[in-house]
């Protein structure tokens, strides 16, 4: 009848007890109904017309009152069960996304509106609720509790029988056209939903320059145009709804009285039947189309969880088809996120979810050698590519990735940490590439500093303790603060370390930021540094403090730099020159100044001041 989404089965295949509950309740829950019919119908004949008295029914009355209570229990019982398998797809269904959203590899988080994937995570999985709270209850039923009517009625009258077979297809036969259509409409809700989000939130996050450039007014216009295509689909979908609960009405009642007015000439015009059967069957039968429309009221529900449910199908299935990166499995967090994505990671690992791998060093503090070995890169086909030759860069070396804007450091730096995976040569670290390497073990040895770091919302001291990934005491996170140039800031801040900062909190400044970053990587110690220097100019003062931070942090570590400032290259180790994506030569100051005419001109300009 239909096709489950992938992630509709595998939730109900982890749940196969609560489903075999459902199966027990329904049938019992047949039986209670049929009971409860069976009893009135006597109650009635024997009251009305047998004239029997009060005492001698008080029995079957008791036994009525009982099935009716039984059927209410069994009927709540039925529901619940469906609301607590809702509770748990939906648990397990928003975890899968939040995994999946984390481990994603940086070029698919970046791809699509944040808005749109907020709005998946959270209202297209509860939309999934009805899918299990309503429709697998209902569907169940309906499975199970027809034909045991069906049964009964035929024993009892088979034309009657006969009716409602004739008329009850009817009833799943609408359903489905009117679900098919449901279903694509309900897809294209949720895709105006998270279109209407996306631009929601583009728009709060970018309101001031909207407003710089005199856009405010456009771009209200969209989030309008948006906001009523998403109506547009919802009364779609509504229309459809209400001529569906229309449709079935009118077959219910038509099949009702067809069987009715059969009953009545039988009884009546033939008298060929008694009066308890006839009853019996008039209870049954309001019962048996009941059960059959709620089914289809259940079947509407159902196919538009459906769509939702697609649609966190299709945000899952697009990032993790790409989230391949250090360790080949799924991937990692965000540029900035390396530092922060360790606890999740070792979180997962614990659980005995990842894979082990080769570890990065024995002795953690020693940085490794590293090898970049003929790697090549795109980010999509016949767009820029990088290419990088074989570069040896030695333990404890400090690096300054050097070139025009846009020549692919950045690129080079992700790649050399592991954030993008080479089209083809590898980064070998200690003569081993780094697929090999645990991906954890890895990210302990690294630690990114962005030119924009994320600042979480919390306090100062959580913000720099995320850098450990382990328990830290405050002392530890105070001298961290210190070596990165932050215990001044701190001590400024309203509530010092306790202040919160980030989103509704405090705003931090650029150089503050990277500061904070910095602590966050003394708490870490790394052997590798990937550093990202700003380019934006900061007052003399702040800059020294980062230079000198930076320097102390780098003392035992490898540090590779996407470098602007002339000091930071004239004292590295090597630099790497890259135009235009390739990796034209590495070397120190001195000899790139000599061999390398477009490295003098860079150096050149930078000398000017930057006015070529
Ligand atoms: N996610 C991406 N998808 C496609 N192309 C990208 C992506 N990120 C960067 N690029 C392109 O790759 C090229 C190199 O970018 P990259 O950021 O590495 O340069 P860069 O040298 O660091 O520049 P800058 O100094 O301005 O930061 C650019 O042409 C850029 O447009």
């Amino acid at each position: 009848m239909k096709r489950k989404t992938s992630l509709i089965s595998q939730q109900m295949s982890s749940q196969r007890k609560r489903l075999v509950l459902l199966t027990v309740i329904s049938l019992a829950l047949g039986i209670a109904i049929v009971s409860q019919a069976a009893l009135l119908a006597e109650a009635v004949q024997r009251i009305f017309v047998e004239k029997a008295s009060l005492s001698s029914v008080v029995m079957l009355l008791g036994l009525l009152l009982a099935a009716m209570v039984v059927r209410t229990g069994l009927s709540y019982g039925n529901g619940k069960v469906g609301l607590l398998m809702a509770a748990s797809a939906k648990t397990n269904m928003r975890a899968g996304v939040l995994q999946n959203l984390t481990h994603a590899s940086m070029p698919s988080t970046l791809r699509g509106q944040t808005g749109g994937k907020v709005s998946i995570a959270l209202d297209a999985v509860d939309e999934a609720d009805s899918y299990f709270s309503l429709y697998m209850p209902r569907m169940m039923e309906a499975a199970i509790i027809p034909i045991l009517i069906l049964i009964v009625t035929f024993m009892q009258h088979a034309n009657s029988g006969f009716i409602m077979l004739f008329t009850a297809p009817f009833i799943p036969l609408f359903m489905i056209l009117v679900g098919l259509k449901t279903k694509n409409k309900s897809e294209e809700k949720y895709a105006q939903l998270a279109e209407f989000s996306g631009t929601f939130l583009d728009s709060l996050q970018g309101l001031v320059t909207l407003k710089i450039f005199g856009r405010a007014h456009r771009q209200q216009k969209k989030i309008e145009r948006s906001s009523l295509d998403y109506r547009d689909a919802t009364m779609g979908i509504l229309r459809i709804a209400f001529t569906n609960t229309f449709m079935l009405e009118s077959i219910v009642m038509l099949s009702i009285g067809i069987v009715a007015l059969e009953l009545a000439i039988q009884l009546l015009v033939f008298k060929s039947m008694s009066f308890h059967t006839a009853f019996l069957v008039l209870l049954l039968v309001p019962e048996f189309y009941s059960l059959l429309k709620n089914t289809g009221t259940a079947f509407h529900s159902g196919r538009t969880s459906m769509g939702a449910v697609r649609k966190v199908e299709q945000m899952l299935e697009t990032t993790a088809g790409e989230s391949k990166s250090v360790d080949g499995k799924e991937g990692l967090g965000t540029s900035d996120g390396i530092d922060e994505v360790d606890s999740m990671d070792r979180m997962e690992r614990e659980n005995g979810i990842g894979t082990l791998q080769m570890d990065i060093s024995n002795d953690s503090s020693m940085p490794p050698s590293m090898i970049l070995n003929h790697l090549r890169f795109r980010y999509a086909p016949e767009s820029f590519e990088l290419e990088t030759g074989r570069v040896q860069l030695e333990p404890g070396e400090h690096i300054a990735i050097v070139g025009k804007s846009g020549s692919g450091k950045t690129t080079l730096l992700h790649l050399i940490a592991g954030l993008l995976k080479p089209a083809s040569g590898e980064v070998l670290v200690n003569g081993q590439p780094l697929s090999d390497y645990n991906e954890t073990a890895w990210f302990e040895q690294v630690s990114y500093i962005t030119q924009h770091p994320y600042i979480f919302a919390g306090t100062f001291a959580e913000n720099i303790a995320i850098g450990a990934g382990r328990n830290v005491s405050r002392t530890e996170i105070e001298q961290a603060a210190e070596d990165a140039g932050l215990a001044e800031v701190a001590a400024q801040l309203e509530q010092g370390f306790d202040t919160l900062v980030g989103e509704g909190g405090r705003g931090l400044s650029g150089g503050e930021k990277q500061r904070l970053a910095l602590a966050r990587a003394f708490l870490k110690r790394p052997s590798i540094i990937l550093f990202d220097e700003p380019t934006v100019g900061l007052d003399l003062r702040t800059e020294q403090i980062l230079q000198r931070s930076i320097a102390k942090l780098a003392k035992s570590a490898t540090m590779i730099t996407v470098a602007h400032r002339l000091y930071t290259i004239q004292h590295a180790d090597r630099i790497l020159f890259m135009d235009q994506g390739v990796l034209v030569d590495t070397g120190r100051h001195e000899e790139l100044l000599k061999r390398l005419p477009a490295y003098a001109e860079m150096i050149d300009v930078q000398r000017k001041g930057g006015l070529a």
